[in-house]
């Protein structure tokens, strides 16, 4: 297998865990944070997206609460993450702004990753936050979620966020130099492992030492949101977050850590998922026009395009496009519903406002979201 080069990555996503950030429970690491975000500002300098997934709240929060022992009760676990937010995003605005670049509290639960229109919502306003060059920092919405429902750790976060993106990259750092062939609190020889399949179904028994006092998912999470990663085609790198340039010397290259390696570029991981998909919830009728711009240059749908439509769809739903023939050409998440998509079918993006009552997404299905059958 050869070694990928991070170099020409563009879209990262940088957790930072629980242990690292609060000085083993003696509040926020400042200082951390403060050389995090200098390296931080220099990826975007070089042109680097950067989605920030942070831990810290509950710990955070509980040292603002004077408590020394993580409670066991839901709701002081979540009033604490509640407090500690606060300091989390104070910490990370007051840092990045001597860099000039905005950041912006994003908090998701397991809706809004798995319920679709919710789904194309985070996608599209995470995408547009990169866009105008701000720096998301997203943590679980704590305050609400049920343990039943909750990601609990951040690494898995940080992967389902990446998928969410098309990351090119997760970074995840922690308070170890990496994974390690076995606990390196258990057995300080055990060796670092600098580079594996991420699918390495090996990696799971050298991962399997549990976490530190404030972390929660240990080794083994971060070698799952890995594997979870790939599946967009996302590479990760588990590394020390206490390393000098850590995160810029890895644009040269340069891994202080393990770099568990995906398989497909996000683009290729992607257009397979779509292609998967089986189950159609409608159809949409192309135009001739329509079908020979899809065949040839893999453009975006637009409404205009659209003769006619059927099914009862919900935004984010699957659908199959025909030809005037009915024999399918692609098929695609639709970015509205039935009911509105046959309000703007036919038109130009000029009317479709009109026609909406509102400003929506000027494609019926983005290019990315559309595979051709
Ligand atoms: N094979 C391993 N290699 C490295 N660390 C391991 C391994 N197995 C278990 N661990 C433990 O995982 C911990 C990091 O996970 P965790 O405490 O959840 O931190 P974080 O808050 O950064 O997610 C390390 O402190 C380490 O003791
Ligand atoms: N949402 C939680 C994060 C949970 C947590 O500690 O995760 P991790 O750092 O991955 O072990 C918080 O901010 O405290």
């Amino acid at each position: 297998m050869d070694k990928p080069s991070l170099s020409k990555t563009q879209r990262w996503v940088v957790k930072i865990g629980s242990a690292l950030l609060t000085a083993g429970g003696k509040g926020l690491d400042v200082e951390a944070i403060a050389n995090w975000t200098a390296q931080m500002a220099e990826l975007r300098q070089r042109g680097i997206e950067l989605v920030l997934v942070s831990s810290g709240a509950v710990a955070e929060g509980m040292t603002r609460l004077g408590w020394s022992q993580r409670p066991s009760s839901l709701h002081d676990l979540q009033a604490a993450a509640a407090v500690g937010q606060m300091g989390l995003v104070q910490a990370y605005e007051s840092c990045f702004k001597q860099y000039d670049i905005h950041t912006a509290q994003i908090l998701l639960g397991h809706d809004d990753i798995s319920a679709r229109d919710r789904y194309l919502n985070a996608r599209g306003t995470i995408a547009r936050l990169l866009e105008l060059g701000v720096v998301p920092v997203v943590n679980e919405n704590d305050t609400v979620v049920t343990d039943e429902i909750r990601f609990g750790d951040n690494d898995t976060l940080g992967a389902l966020v990446a998928n969410l993106i098309d990351a090119d990259l997760l970074v995840i750092l922690t308070d170890q130099q990496g994974l390690f062939a076995s606990d390196p609190r258990a057995n300080p020889d055990a060796e670092l492992i600098s580079f594996a399949h991420a699918n390495d179904a090996s990696l799971d028994a050298m991962a399997s030492g549990g976490s530190g006092a404030l972390g929660r998912g240990g080794m083994l999470t971060k070698v799952r949101a890995a594997r979870l990663a790939a599946r967009s085609g996302t590479h990760t790198v588990i590394a020390g977050g206490a390393l000098k340039n850590v995160l810029v010397d890895l644009v040269s290259d340069k891994v202080q850590g393990t770099l568990l390696v995906a398989e497909q570029a996000p683009l290729a991981a992607r257009k397979q998922w779509l292609a998967g998909q089986s189950q159609m919830c409608g159809s949409l009728q192309l135009d001739d026009g329509a079908v020979a711009m899809l065949r040839s240059s893999g453009k975006s749908l637009l409404p205009v395009g659209v003769a006619a439509i059927s099914g009862n769809f919900d935004r984010g739903d699957f659908v199959v496009c025909v030809d005037a023939k009915g024999v399918a050409v692609a098929r695609g998440i639709v970015n509205y519903s039935a009911a509105e998509a046959q309000k703007i079918i036919g038109k130009g993006s000029a009317a479709m406002q009109g026609a909406l009552g509102y400003q929506g997404d000027v494609e019926l299905i983005h290019r990315d979201n559309l595979v051709l059958v």
